[in-house]
C-alpha cells in the first residue's frame, strides 16, 4: 500500500497532539510515519513526553530528538496512535504484525485514547484473513501451541499454527524474548470469545486481538481520510 495514503493518516493524528501531551507511540510503517512528523514538530519545539511501544520505535524516536519516558515513570497516558493489521466496524483490530503486540497493548491500555492510522487496505468486514499473532513463551512451546490450537477450536475457528521466523530463517524473538504463534483462521466469527480463551492458556502471554481498546480510526484511500468512532472519546 501506499506510503501516501499511510502519511495521510499519520497526518491527520498528528493534528490531535497538543503541547504537554503524554503520547504512546505505535510500531510498524504507519506509525513510523506519525514519529516522524512528531520529531518534526519536536524540533520546531513542541513539549510532548513520549512512550514507546518497541525497541525499533524508541530508537527511531530517540533519533528524532523525542523526549522518551517509561510506563514506569509516566503510566498514564493521554493518547496512542498506532497502526494495525486489520479493523473491523466495532474498531477491533488484529496487531502484532511488527511482533510488537504485548507493549502495544500494554501502552494501549494505559492510554485515555487508542487512535488508529492506517490506509483502507485494513479495513474488514471480518477479522481473521490477516494471521492472528500470539505471543507465547519460549519454554512448552509444544504442550501451549496444542493448547491454543484447543483454544482455537472451542472458539469455533480453525486453521495453522505458524511459529513465526525472521527472513533468515531463524526464530524470531519479540522485544520481550518471546516467540510468536501466526494462526491463520481465515475468519474469526467471534473475537471476544477467541480473545478470552486465548487469555486462559498458560504460556500464552497475548493476543493480538484488541478488542475494546482503539478509540477511533483515521482511514485513509483515495477520496480522503475517514474518521471512525470518536476522537474525543476516553477510554472509562
Ligand atoms: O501491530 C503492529 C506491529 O506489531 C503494526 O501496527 C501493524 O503490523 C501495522 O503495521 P504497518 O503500519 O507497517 O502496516
Amino acid at each position: 500500500m501506499s506510503d501516501d495514503l499511510k502519511k495521510a493518516a499519520a497526518e491527520a493524528a498528528l493534528a490531535l497532539v497538543q503541547p504537554g501531551m503524554r503520547l504512546g507511540l505505535g510500531t510498524g510503517s504507519t506509525a513510523k510515519l506519525f514519529v516522524d512528523g512528531l520529531g518534526a514538530k519536536v524540533a520546531a519545539g513542541l513539549d510532548v513526553l513520549c512512550v514507546a511501544t518497541s525497541e525499533a520505535t524508541q530508537a527511531q524516536a530517540l533519533g528524532l530528538g523525542i523526549p522518551m519516558s517509561t510506563l514506569d515513570e509516566t503510566p498514564e497516558l493521554d493518547l496512542t496512535i498506532d497502526g494495525a493489521d486489520e479493523i473491523d466496524g466495532a474498531l477491533r483490530l488484529i496487531k502484532g504484525g511488527g511482533a510488537a503486540l504485548l507493549r502495544e497493548k500494554i501502552v494501549a491500555a494505559a492510554s485515555q485514547r487508542m487512535i488508529v492510522i492506517a490506509d483502507d487496505g485494513k479495513q474488514v468486514a471480518t477479522l481473521g484473513r490477516f494471521p492472528l499473532p500470539i505471543e507465547v513463551v519460549p519454554f512448552g512451546l509444544e504442550a501451549t501451541r496444542r493448547a491454543t490450537a484447543a483454544a482455537i477450536a472451542a472458539a469455533g475457528a480453525s486453521g495453522d499454527l505458524v511459529l513465526r521466523k525472521r527472513p533468515d530463517g531463524s526464530m524470531l524473538l519479540t522485544d520481550g524474548g518471546h516467540f510468536i504463534l501466526d494462526a491463520h483462521l481465515g475468519s474469526i466469527a467471534n473475537p471476544e470469545r477467541l480473545a478470552a480463551l486465548l487469555n486462559q492458556v498458560p504460556g500464552v502471554v497475548e493476543s493480538g486481538l484488541f478488542i475494546g481498546l482503539a478509540t477511533a480510526a483515521f482511514v485513509a484511500g483515495p477520496a480522503g481520510v475517514q474518521v471512525y468512532g470518536d476522537v474525543a472519546a476516553k477510554r472509562g
